[in-house]
Parts: C-alpha cells; sequence; structure tokens
C-alpha cells in the first residue's frame, strides 16, 4: 500500500511532533448594533466569567491559551454621518467589523485557532474575513445557525444587520448590494460553494430563493432528524472540504441549539439542535485537525432568568471545549503505570 501524504496532513504532522499544546487565541467581541435587543454585547464577559479558560485548560494536551482581551474600535470621521437603507447601526457594523478582521487576520497568523466570543452575528462578516486574509486563505465555512443570515438590506424584514453577514460575505451575491460605504475593504470573496449551512429552521422568502437558486449546501434540521448529526456533519464537511485540505471555519451561533438548551439568545426558535448533537458536531470538527476559527455568538445574558443564562453560558463553553479537543470519553492520567492505585485490606469476610 502506498501512503499518500497531503500537505494538510504534514501540517498537523508537524504540529504534533513540535509542540504538544494546541495553540488557541480567545478574542470578545461585545457588540450588539446588529439586532436590538439590550444585552447580548454582555456575552463575552458572561462566558468568561463562567470559566471558559479554566474549562478550556483542563482539556487534554494541554493548550497554549492566548486572552487577547476584548475588541474596540472607533468610528473613522468620514463614516460618522453616512448610512444605507434598512441596514440598523451601520457605522458602528462597519467600524467594529474591520478592526476585528484584522484581530482574527494576526491571530491567526500566530498559528492560533482564534475562537470569537459575541455579541451579534454580524460579527461573523468581520472573523470569515480575517480569516480569508489570513496565511490560511483556504477557507471553508460551516454557519451553524436557526437562521441563514443571508438577507440584504433589500430583502431584510427586519434591517437589523445580524442578519445579513453571510449575504455581505458570498462572492455570488455581490450584485444585490448597493454601494456600501466604508466598506471596500472587505470584499465579498467566499463562494458559496465554500459554505455549508447546519441547523436551519427559520428561512425567510428571499433566503429560501436564494438557497434553492444558488443551490447553497443547506442541512436543516429535517436532514438532522433523517440522518442523523454525524452524517449531516460529515456531509456537510465532504461538500465544502472535498480534498481535506481547507481551514475550517465554524460560525455558531447559540440559536443554533433548542430554545429548551439555550434559552437566553435574542432569536430563540423551538425544534433545535440538543446540546449533545452540538458537541457531537463540534467533536467531529475537532477531529478534522483543521479547525482554525471558532465563533460562539448570540448569548444574551440579560435574556432570561439567572438559571436559563447559566444554561446558555455553559452550552457555548461547552460547545467551544468540545471544537477544542475536551474528550467526553475522560482524560487517561499520563502515569497510569506509577499511580498509587491503592488496594485497600479486605473489609468484608470472602465466604
Ligand atoms: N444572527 C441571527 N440571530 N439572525 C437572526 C435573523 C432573523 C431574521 N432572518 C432577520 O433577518 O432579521
Ligand atoms: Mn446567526
Ligand atoms: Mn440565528
Amino acid at each position: 500500500m502506498r501512503l499518500k501524504l497531503r500537505l494538510t496532513d504534514l501540517k498537523v504532522f508537524k504540529r504534533c511532533l513540535h509542540s504538544n499544546a494546541t495553540r488557541v487565541g480567545i478574542l470578545g467581541v461585545p457588540f450588539d448594533k446588529g439586532q436590538t435587543k439590550i444585552g447580548v454585547g454582555n456575552g463575552p464577559a458572561a462566558i468568561r466569567k463562567m470559566g471558559l479558560i479554566e474549562r478550556l485548560e483542563q482539556i487534554e494536551g494541554k493548550l497554549d491559551i492566548k486572552d487577547f482581551g476584548d475588541v474596540s474600535y472607533e468610528i473613522p470621521p468620514n463614516l460618522e454621518h453616512q448610512n444605507v437603507p434598512n441596514m440598523k447601526g451601520y457605522v458602528e457594523f462597519v467600524a467594529c467589523n474591520h478592526k476585528l478582521s484584522k484581530s482574527v487576520e494576526n491571530i491567526i497568523n500566530e498559528e492560533r485557532i482564534c475562537v470569537t466570543l459575541g455579541g451579534d452575528h454580524s460579527l461573523g462578516l468581520g472573523t470569515v474575513d480575517g480569516h480569508l486574509k489570513s496565511k490560511n486563505e483556504n477557507v471553508c465555512v460551516l454557519w451553524v445557525d436557526a437562521h441563514p443570515d443571508l438577507n440584504t438590506n433589500k430583502t431584510s424584514n427586519s434591517g437589523n444587520v445580524h442578519g445579513m453577514p453571510m449575504a455581505l460575505l458570498a462572492k455570488e451575491l455581490s450584485d444585490y448590494w448597493p454601494y456600501l460605504p466604508g466598506l471596500d475593504w472587505q470584499k465579498p470573496i467566499i463562494s458559496l460553494r465554500n459554505i455549508a449551512y447546519i441547523g436551519l429552521r427559520s428561512v425567510d422568502l428571499y433566503e429560501r430563493v436564494v438557497i434553492d437558486k444558488l443551490g447553497i449546501n443547506a442541512f436543516g434540521m429535517e436532514d438532522i432528524e433523517n440522518y442523523g448529526i454525524s452524517t449531516v456533519v460529515e456531509m456537510a464537511i465532504n461538500k465544502i472540504d472535498p480534498n481535506k485540505d481547507k481551514s475550517i471555519h465554524v460560525s455558531f451561533d447559540i440559536d443554533a441549539l433548542d430554545t429548551l438548551e439555550a434559552p437566553s439568545t435574542g432569536s430563540a426558535v423551538r425544534g433545535g439542535m440538543t446540546l449533545r448533537e452540538g458537541i457531537q458536531l463540534m467533536e467531529i470538527v475537532h477531529r478534522t485537525g483543521r479547525l482554525s476559527a471558532l465563533d460562539l455568538v448570540e448569548v444574551n445574558p440579560n435574556i432570561g432568568t439567572e438559571q436559563e443564562v447559566h444554561r446558555t453560558v455553559d452550552a457555548a463553553i461547552h460547545i467551544i471545549a468540545a471544537g477544542l479537543g475536551h474528550s467526553r470519553r475522560g482524560l487517561r492520567p499520563k502515569n497510569v503505570n506509577t499511580l498509587p492505585l491503592q488496594t485497600f485490606p479486605p473489609t468484608r469476610q470472602v465466604i
């Protein structure tokens, strides 16, 4: 049998040889202007406060984690009075994502998996853009979400830009946008062929038309129901990364999970994924060895009771940990042969 090695196999191999630690960069984006509910900007603080980093430090093989803090931004003077019809918070959206894109690019260029904590999902524009501009430029995206976030300013019923990032990123939709001031740094440079949705169940009229017309890889809840989550994830990855040589970007909207699993989010839709399915999805992505960026967005600690917030943030941490190698099988102690596995003196008479 001939052994065929690909460049990515070599990269993974090299990573194992030279450093025993996967490098991770954490980046908070307390951005909430992409929608209208107060609180989603508190997502990064809530996730950190509940012990994300401590939980990640327990992962086998020890991660090398660096927290890059939160992205801050200023509105450049030439942008101040710009606006685009039916795009709320446009100026803030543009300024924040520009800064975010650069931060993500730098973190990935430092050979770290970039974990971005949202914030609302409009930040997907900046994270995917930064990933595409990094040295891992050959990107495919798994958009895990109840919604496709594929509206333009003409099709959106809400005018909320967190429902639009995919339409801005997609090469094939560039002609459907008017001139967007201040957004020239962002080119719609990813082909929809390199994108797959998982978990859809709330698709707007025009979003449905676009998905069907352009043949976008879209796996809805009914597919998860019919085939099971592992088959769906494998089908999705095979579609967008058939040669297994791409850098994987997972943009995980917490509302992909069922409302009972993740109640503290702004656009909750019942009938979603279980946390178990979310974890399984992330474990499969982890096993590819090609995860390069993970967004965890739309956690809103101002929605719901204390218990519901706790459940939602905990779910978010489970998703991130699974993507970074946490194993549900448990750890094997390294010094298994020298452990003082005590045998106790018999306390009962064996008859
Ligand atoms: N990232 C999200 N949670 N997006 C929800 C979008 C909802 C709806 N499709 C809209 O355009 O407003
Ligand atoms: Mn979303
Ligand atoms: Mn959503």
